[in-house]
């Protein structure tokens, strides 16, 4: 099952030695982590990220390697948004000569970068972005600048108080013409001293939510004030300016600008199957060690993975994330192939990657974070604990509903292609890729469900269908809904709530079809199939039909740890009293309490001023 879930034995071997290394490793310590200052906590975060460069330099790392190593660290920090943001922007934008230029320096870490896009008074559309970029042929330079209060850069990670360089997106002006959004690269602090360069204020944001968690990364807030930066350093791949101030886009489609938040949306689906693995394997180990009340004949306790209604709250989760994680392993699939055609000028599947890339991350992440909170519940009073690791998992994957795309302004994205292949379909176009189904719209509308069993849940035809034919549905009735309106805006803003449950019904269908066609692969071991195949049942079934389901819990129980087992985590990366490996939850428990720094005195700081008199006054007057 290890093999399934990496993919590989090749990728279970790497994943171990870099998960081992880590947590080996004194530097990479995070048990305290909850009880840290955010000045602790951030310099903190320095120290591990310069130590993990080390190391890769030092081990000669490979790429895949060092990837793993930043991931098992498990700390959000500059590094993420450098190596997920700032060098794909520059691979995806940026002219040859440009890549060569920046991306040299950036993979030797010479420069910090970041993805500085949303603003104070937009992020979720990124064309009302105000932060403008006014070329001046007298210098051959870019001014660039923030106009207002909202236009200041705010969010972008490492920004605060890390990054030297930044992948800024401003409005191109151009002889006296406003060209919308681009890239441009800028150097923000100097790299001898550190400080802004002039013209530049820049800080932190603030603090987040929860302990530990997300504070670990430097979210920054920047205004520009007329700062000049050479005209070659606007990424020039997708249109340039020449040296006379004219506009000249290149033959691919604009959206390209889009591009690397389209790749990360893709790596977010793979985070999010592992966010929710955690979760499920802290819940389920501890659901095996966890006893509550025993048979009336005074019997041992039961284990509280036992209860029926345990097993209907949590095992949908342990089939979700299985379900992820395939989905997620396809898209990376799909990502790469949408990049080999962009490569030859192929733009056609552009719109579909886009979908699914918006649809999986929305879809996925809500998923997640619904899922921890419901663990955190699961755990009882424990799960509350930080020891837990649940709190500090749920405050980390959160935000992942917001970032890089608010998930109802992505699922609406996902809802307008759906819309757009539905009028094709109507005009006799054959959709292809995920929405191929649609063009099976005569029977999907009418067929009847063939599913009255558990059984038949294994039946994976039958199950395609059901969700075909869901998907298939909403979307036509929202489009036929739609065509009544006074106008294609107005019934579009009208049904979108529906349009969002058509999005879900149609992703759900992806997530549900790339499960069954992993099932139709080689799985090697014995059981290992048998076992999937049960997981993909509850996953499907609890999605339309919450009945039935107990004889596949049931099935599930018996193997319940060692499917969780299979995520192959270390103790140091599940960071989790009540998940550990070896069960011996309440000496854990009892060990962390005492490392809290309220424990540090016997008596509290404070006693003295506010305890103690506080007693003393009450007692007299009690005597009196
Ligand atoms: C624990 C963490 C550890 C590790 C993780 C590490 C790092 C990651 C962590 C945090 C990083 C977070 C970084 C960020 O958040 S960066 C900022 C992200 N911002 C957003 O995502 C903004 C969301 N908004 C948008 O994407 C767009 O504004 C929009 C909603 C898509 C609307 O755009 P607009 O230009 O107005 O377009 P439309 O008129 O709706 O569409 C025009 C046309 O373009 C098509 N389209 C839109 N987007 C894309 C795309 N990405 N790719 C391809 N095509 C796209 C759209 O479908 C439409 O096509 P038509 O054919 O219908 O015209
Ligand atoms: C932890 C974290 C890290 C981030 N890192 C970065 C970074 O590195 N770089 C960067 O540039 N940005 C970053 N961001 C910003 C992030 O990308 C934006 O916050 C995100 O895109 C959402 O935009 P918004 O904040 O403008 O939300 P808003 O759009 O203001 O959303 C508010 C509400 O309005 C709703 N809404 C908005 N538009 C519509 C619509 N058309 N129809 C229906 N409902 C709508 C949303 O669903 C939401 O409920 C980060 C954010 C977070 C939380």
């Amino acid at each position: 099952m290890k093999v399934a879930w990496a993919g590989s034995r090749h990728a279970v071997e790497v994943a171990d030695r870099m998960a081992c290394l880590v947590a080996s490793d004194p530097v990479f310590r995070k048990d305290t982590r909850t009880m840290l200052s955010r000045k602790e906590l951030f310099k903190d975060t320095l120290k591990k990220a310069a130590h993990a460069w080390k190391r890769t330099v030092e081990l000669h790392l490979t790429e895949e390697e060092a990837n793993l190593l930043r991931l098992y660290i498990d700390q959000p920090g500059y590094v993420d948004l450098h190596w997920v943001m700032f060098v794909p922007a520059i691979k995806g934008q940026g002219t040859e000569e440009q890549q060569k230029k920046w991306l040299t320096m950036a993979y030797k870490f010479q420069i910090i970068g970041t993805y500085a896009q949303t603003e104070l008074g937009h992020g979720s559309n990124v064309q009302g972005l105000e932060t403008t970029a006014t070329f001046d042929p007298s210098t051959d330079e870019f001014i660039m600048h923030s106009p207002t209060l909202t236009s200041s850069k705010w969010w972008p990670g490492g920004l605060g108080k890390t990054s030297t360089h930044a992948v800024v997106y401003a409005r191109l002006i151009t002889e006296g013409k406003d060209y919308g959004i681009h890239g441009f690269i800028m150097q923000l602090r100097s790299l001898d001293d550190h400080s802004p360069l002039p013209g530049i204020t820049i800080g932190d944001i603030g603090g987040k939510f929860g302990s530990g968690a997300y504070n670990s990364m430097d979210n920054g807030v920047m205004r520009l004030d007329h700062v000049r930066i050479p005209r070659d350093q606007m990424l020039m791949r997708l249109a340039q300016v020449t040296r006379e101030g004219k506009y000249v886009h290149s033959d691919v489609p604009k959206q390209l600008l889009y591009g690397t938040m389209v790749y990360v949306r893709q790596t977010i689906v793979a985070d999010a199957s592992r966010a929710l693995s955690r979760a499920v394997c802290i819940a389920v180990r501890y659901g095996a060690i966890r006893k509550q009340f025993g048979s009336k004949a005074g019997g041992p306790e039961t284990q509280v993975l036992n209860y029926k209604t345990q097993q209907s709250r949590l095992f949908p989760f342990l089939a979700s994330a299985y379900a992820f994680r395939f989905v997620g392993q396809w898209l990376k699939w799909l990502y790469t192939d949408v990049t080999q055609k962009l490569e030859s000028k192929d733009f056609s599947t552009l719109p579909e990657a886009h979908a699914c890339t918006a649809g999986l991350k929305s879809v996925t992440t809500s998923a997640t974070a619904d899922a921890i909170e419901e663990c955190q519940k699961l755990c009882g009073g424990h799960g509350y604990l930080n020891s837990s690791g649940l709190p500090e998992l749920f405050a980390v994957n959160l935000p992942a509903c917001t970032y890089e795309g608010d998930n109802v302004v992505l699922l609406l994205q996902v809802a307008r292609f759906l819309m757009k292949t539905v009028s094709q379909v109507a005009s006799g176009k054959q959709p292809v890729g995920t929405t191929a189904y649609m063009g099976n719209i005569q029977h999907l509308m009418q067929c009847k469900s063939v599913v009255n069993t558990v059984e038949d849940w294994l039946n994976p035809a039958a199950i395609k269908e059901v969700f075909e034919a869901r998907a298939l549905r909403m979307a036509v009735n929202c489009a036929q809904n739609i065509s009544k309106a006074p106008s294609q805006e107005e019934g579009f803003s009208e049904l979108s709530p529906d349009l969002v449950e058509a999005a879900v019904a149609h992703v759900q269908l992806i997530i549900v079809t790339k499960f069954i066609e992993k099932l139709q692969e080689d799985i090697l071991g014995h059981g290992v199939k048998e076992q999937l195949q049960k997981l993909c049942g509850i996953y499907a079934l609890h999605l339309i039909h919450n009945e039935r389901l107990g004889k596949l819990y049931a099935q599930v129980r018996p193997n319940a740890v060692a499917l969780v087992d299979a995520f192959d985590y270390t103790d140091h990366y599940l960071g989790s009293a009540l998940g550990r490996y070896d069960g011996d939850v309440y000496s854990a428990l009892y060990k962390e309490a005492w490392k809290d720094p309220l424990n540090e005195t016997v008596v509290p700081d404070g006693y003295q001023e506010h305890l103690r008199p506080l007693l003393k006054q009450q007692l007299k007057l009690s005597r009196l």
